[in-house]
This record gives C-alpha cells, sequence and structure tokens, in this order.
C-alpha cells in the first residue's frame, strides 16, 4: 500500500525534533549522540543532516561504518512522525559507497516507499559535499509498528520510570499515539 501522510504531520520544512533527548541518534541531552537534526519534506519523506566528528572515527580520519548506519537508521525511523506511528527497525540494509572523512556533514534524504499491516519499508540516501553532492551511503529498511508498551516492556527499569515522569516526554510519546 502507499504511504499516507498523518494530517497533523509536521509541515514541510518544519524541524521534526528529538523524539527521546537521551536518544544517540537525535537526543539534545546525550552528550555521545549524533544530534541528527530532521526536517519533514513532501509527503512521507524527510532531510536530515549530520556531521561526523572525532569520535566518530573508525580508520584514522574517517566515518566508522555502525556510525553511519546509525544516522542512516536515525533518519529512517524519523519519517514515523508523518506517519504518526510507533516502529523500530525489524531490518537494515546499508550500502557503503564512498568513504566519509571527519568533518563531513552528511546530507540525508528518507522516504517511506510502503506500508503493509505494520510493515514499513523505507529508503535513505546520505550525499557529501551538499544536498545534491555524489551518494556516499544508502539504506532500505523495513520498521515494524510496535505499541509504547514495546517500551515499557523492554526498556531498563531506571530509564523509563525517568521517561515516564517528564512530561516533555510524554508528550512527545503522545503525539506518536494514534488512538492514545
Ligand atoms: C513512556 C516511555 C516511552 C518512551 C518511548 C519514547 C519514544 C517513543 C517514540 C518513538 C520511538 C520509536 C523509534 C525510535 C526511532 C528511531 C530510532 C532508530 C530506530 C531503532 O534503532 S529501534 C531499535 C532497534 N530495533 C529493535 O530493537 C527491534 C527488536 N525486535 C523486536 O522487538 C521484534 O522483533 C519486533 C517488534 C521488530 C517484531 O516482533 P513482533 O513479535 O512484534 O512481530 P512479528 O515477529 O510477528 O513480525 C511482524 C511482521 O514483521 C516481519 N518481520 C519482523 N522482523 C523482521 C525482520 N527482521 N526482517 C524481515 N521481516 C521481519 C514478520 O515476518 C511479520 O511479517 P508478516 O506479518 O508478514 O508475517
Amino acid at each position: 500500500m502507499q504511504p499516507v501522510r498523518h494530517p497533523d504531520a509536521p509541515a514541510p520544512g518544519e524541524l521534526l525534533g528529538a523524539h527521546y533527548g537521551q536518544c544517540f541518534g537525535c537526543g539534545g541531552d546525550q552528550p555521545h549522540g549524533l544530534h541528527l537534526e530532521a526536517r519533514a519534506g513532501e509527503g512521507v519523506s524527510l532531510t536530515a543532516e549530520f556531521t561526523v566528528q572525532p569520535a566518530h572515527q573508525g580508520a584514522p580520519g574517517l566515518a566508522h561504518g555502525g556510525v553511519l548506519a546509525s544516522a542512516l537508521d536515525e533518519t529512517l525511523g524519523s519519517l514515523n512522525w508523518l506517519l504518526r506511528t510507533i516502529a523500530v527497525t525489524g531490518r537494515l540494509e546499508t550500502d557503503f559507497v564512498r568513504p566519509v572523512p571527519v568533518g563531513t556533514t552528511l546530507h540525508l534524504e528518507a522516504e517511506v516507499t510502503a506500508v503493509a499491516g505494520r510493515k514499513i519499508y523505507s529508503t535513505a540516501t546520505g550525499r557529501v559535499g551538499g544536498p545534491d553532492g555524489p551518494v556516499a551511503v544508502r539504506a532500505d529498511a523495513l520498521f515494524i509498528e510496535v505499541k509504547v508498551d514495546h517500551f515499557v516492556d523492554h526498556g531498563r527499569q531506571e530509564e523509563i520510570q525517568a521517561a515516564m515522569s517528564d512530561p516533555d516526554q510524554i508528550r512527545r510519546t503522545r503525539a506518536f499515539e494514534v488512538n492514545p
């Protein structure tokens, strides 16, 4: 089935914000994180940027592939804001097309290609040298829709309690729930 943008999805050009402050991918309160920033696009698409830091090296002066995969995973996961669906990565297939030096800003774009029941199929590319530069990485993913209970049941108590007593987190989580 064709994906359907939720009527209350953020407008094209709007920053999506973090889904969780401590998230390694997008959290502003996470000192070790990627601090990836995603912006809504048209339809069920978005763009995001991430700048490779010295802490992200695999080989000298080059980004670690796992970090680049994380940036792709986070970008693809952010698409769920536009569907207003909570979903987790089931499968992530990554192509590393060219090396990405430290200091490079990766310009990412992602879109949902299909939805089938709880399964959300999506694809992303990351370019270097600008939004129209050459492709350095790309990924195809399958996300699976889950309920908030997924996190409550499986997350460590300490962080779950902290998240549940943070009004900001409750608000962000509610925004994802079509039927709260
Ligand atoms: C109040 C506190 C709450 C705090 C929450 C905070 C915020 C919430 C808001 C948003 C957060 C959401 C996401 C974060 C966004 C971005 C971050 C990046 C995303 C991630 O980094 S997230 C972490 C990594 N991720 C995992 O930690 C998943 C571990 N995993 C599982 O938890 C289970 O594995 C699960 C749930 C995936 C499925 O389990 P399940 O039992 O629910 O469903 P089931 O197995 O029946 O699969 C149903 C259909 O999907 C097919 N299917 C499943 N897996 C497949 C695979 N791998 N390949 C191909 N097909 C697959 C089946 O074949 C079947 O297909 P069919 O229906 O056609 O038969």
